[in-house]
């Protein structure tokens, strides 16, 4: 199947875990291409989406939510898997606006939603970034769990394309 990964990163650690989607699909048989969100118009062609985005003081990124909305008929059409990465140490169910990504699970029948811790390398980030993040308790560092990832792409791999009986 063809399957669209789209993924909204600002610092390249959730882009990484796009990659590892696509390729993981990719190992599995399908063809998987990655975009950035400003750059999807249109998904004919697409059999599938994944659509994910690093968190920003609790909210996807603008990109991915603009992406939603704009194409929300195209991805209630599909069957589609939403991701997210931040290193937010609440229990999921108080951060990060759960709220917002409930309403988009129902909103385009999405197959399911997986939070990844992400990365965060102070070194990279801009006067206001580090004020920002001064005020949480983040860890600095790669916590990203490439295993986790590829294995809930291969999920995703053989929802798409099951062995037969
Ligand atoms: C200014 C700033 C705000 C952040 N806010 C959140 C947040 O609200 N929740 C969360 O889980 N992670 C938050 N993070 C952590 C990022 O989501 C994490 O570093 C992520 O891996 C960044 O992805 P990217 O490299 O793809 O941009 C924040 C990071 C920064 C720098």
């Amino acid at each position: 199947m063809r399957i669209l990964v789209t993924i909204a990163s600002r610092h390249g650690g959730t882009w990484g875990i796009g990659e590892v989607v696509a390729s993981t699909l990719r190992e599995r048989g399908h063809d998987a291409e990655l975009r950035a969100p400003e750059d999807v118009t249109d998904l004919t062609g697409f059999d599938a989406v994944v659509l994910g985005s690093a968190v920003y003081v609790a909210h996807w990124m603008p990109a991915a939510r603009d992406l939603a909305d704009r194409l929300g008929a195209q991805l209630a059409e599909r069957p589609v898997w939403l991701l997210s990465s931040g290193l937010a140490t609440q229990p999921a169910a108080s951060a990060n606006s759960p709220h917002e990504i409930r309403d988009l699970v129902e909103r385009i029948g999405a197959r399911g939603h997986r939070s990844f811790h992400g990365r965060l390398d102070r070194s990279v980030l801009s006067f206001t970034e580090r004020a920002t993040i001064s005020a949480a308790r983040a860890r600095e560092g790669d916590h990203r769990d490439m295993t986790a990832v590829a294995r809930w792409a291969e999920q995703i791999a053989d929802a798409l394309a099951p062995v037969p009986a």
